[in-house]
């Protein structure tokens, strides 16, 4: 078994293995340093072990089954969890140290649960993007929260209660708020961070594309980093740099394709899969259902 292949026999190793195709993380540096991490519910169990770095300028797909610890690595992630060992880097300093309003100038995170407590408009929402540049803020405040709601084409929206809209449009009004709040690099040329759990999970086939579409171009012109829980195996091939797929108790992070493999398909998730090209090259899937090996139905 190729040395590739053997690393991905996902199940065999994760709970020895917490460090994935990126084994030896770079010294301290920007981005998120994740050293001897593990992750879980608070009073709970582990549920993930890393060891790695996630860059900026690079779109990262979380990735992994139901319950694996995604979102529970998010909320570490954004210091609302504290970790159950080791700790994370964020440009070198430890988490704990970054005072809250830095850190909310340079990252901002969209949450899968999209509620919220009071009747605010779309724009009141993607306002509240603002509200950690209140003390120092841009000379575009106003278009910045116009331009972020454009990002997401929900300007026709603005005046409408976030309660009254579907769950797309609720999800594309979270993600003009996230924006908003990253829209210009506080200081310097510091990385900006946008952290996303399942933002597409609400939305139609042309949104998903678009979100992920905008979230690379957001990666790759601005340099921003972008971390993205996403189910979708062919979004996740199609728009992101790397993978970091989660899953029993470890983690593999590395170049996508090398990540998301025909072989983890099936040993992590038990299904059946065929790659197929699209015309631009970009590899997909085609999947054939759980349990049913390399058989197409019949
Ligand atoms: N507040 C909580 N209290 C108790 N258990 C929790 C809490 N939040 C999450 N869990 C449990 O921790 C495990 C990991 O949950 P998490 O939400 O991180 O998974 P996930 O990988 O994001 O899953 P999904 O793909 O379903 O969104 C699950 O078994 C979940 O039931």
């Amino acid at each position: 078994m190729p040395a590739l292949e053997a690393q991905l026999a996902i199940h065999k190793v994760a709970k020895e293995n917490a460090q994935g195709l990126y084994a030896s993380p770079p010294a301290q540096g920007s981005g998120w340093q994740l050293d001897q991490l593990e992750v879980g519910v608070p009073g709970g169990d582990v549920l993930v072990r890393l060891h790695t770095h996630i860059a900026p300028g690079r779109l990262t797909a979380i990735v992994g089954p139901n319950g694996a610890g995604k979102s529970s690595l998010l909320a570490t992630l954004t210091g609302q969890w504290a970790p159950h060992a080791g700790q994370i880097l964020f440009d070198g300093q430890p988490l704990t140290r970054w005072p809250s309003a830095d850190l909310a100038r340079r990252r901002a995170m969209m949450v899968q649960d999209g509620s919220v407590a009071f009747d605010f408009t779309v724009q009141e929402v993607v306002e509240l993007g603002r509200y950690a540049h209140r003390l120092q803020p841009s000379r575009n405040e106003a278009a910045i929260v116009h331009d972020a709601m454009a990002a997401t084409q929900m300007e026709a929206f603005a005046g409408r209660s976030v309660r009254s809209l579907s769950g797309g449009e609720r999800a594309r009004a979270h993600l003009a708020r996230a924006l908003a709040q990253v829209w210009e690099a506080p200081s310097g040329d510091q990385a900006r961070w946008l952290l996303l759990d399942e933002p597409t999970a609400a939305m139609d086939l042309a949104w998903q594309h678009r979100t992920m579409d905008l979230l690379q171009h957001w990666a790759q012109v601005r340099g921003v980093g972008v971390v993205v829980v996403v189910h979708d195996m062919n979004l996740a091939l199609r728009y992101a740099d790397d993978a970091l797929l989660v899953h029993g108790g470890g983690c593999l992070h590395g170049p996508v394709g090398d990540v998301l493999s025909l072989q983890t398909m099936r040993d992590v998730w038990g299904v059946g899969c065929f790659a197929a090209t699209a015309p631009d090259g970009t590899q997909q899937y085609l999947f054939a259902g759980a349990d049913v090996g390399m058989g197409l139905g019949g």
